[in-house]
């Protein structure tokens, strides 16, 4: 007896692009790698936030390499700045795809925005921490009274 065939809720499956047509891994991932890099220059470029972060990122770097981070000490350097980074582009993508979902008001696009703004005071307060505790020593042993 036959399969029972049923209809797939999906609709039909889109036509594969023959393996010949497709392009390499190597070119997919440069074009992945592309995007994301457009994605984080466009949001450079329309972002007070980012700017701000940018700004603070070049002075912390470079009051790091004044003052002769350790490895260690550079690496937590990096987690805070990365992560406050990292929140803040999720934070900008979020707020985008909420405009675009809800232009007008709704309690869950507030509640959206206000949860990834959320991640980003954690993301700054835990970089604040780390900034304080690794740099606080340093500055004071050198500037302090
Ligand atoms: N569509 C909406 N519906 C309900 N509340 C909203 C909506 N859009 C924004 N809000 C509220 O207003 C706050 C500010 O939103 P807004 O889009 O201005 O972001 P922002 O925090 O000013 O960020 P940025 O300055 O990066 O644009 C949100 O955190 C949210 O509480």
């Amino acid at each position: 007896m036959p399969a029972a065939s049923f209809p797939d809720p999906l609709g039909p499956a889109p036509n594969p692009v023959p393996p010949a047509r497709r392009p390499g891994l190597l070119r997919r991932r440069a074009a992945s790698f592309g995007h994301a890099l457009r994605g984080v220059t466009v949001a450079l470029r329309t972002e007070l936030h980012l700017q701000f972060h940018a700004a603070a990122s070049v002075v912390v770097l470079a009051l790091g390499a004044y003052l002769g981070l350790s490895r260690l000490e550079w690496a937590l350097v990096a987690l805070a700045v990365g992560g406050v980074w990292t929140a803040e582009l999720v934070n900008t993508a979020i707020e985008a795809l909420t405009d675009l979902v809800s232009p007008g008001y709704h309690p869950l696009a507030g509640k959206t925005k206000d949860v990834a703004a959320g991640a980003v005071l954690l993301a700054a307060l835990a970089a604040l921490a780390v900034g304080l505790l690794v740099f606080g020593p340093k500055v004071w042993a050198r500037w302090g009274p």
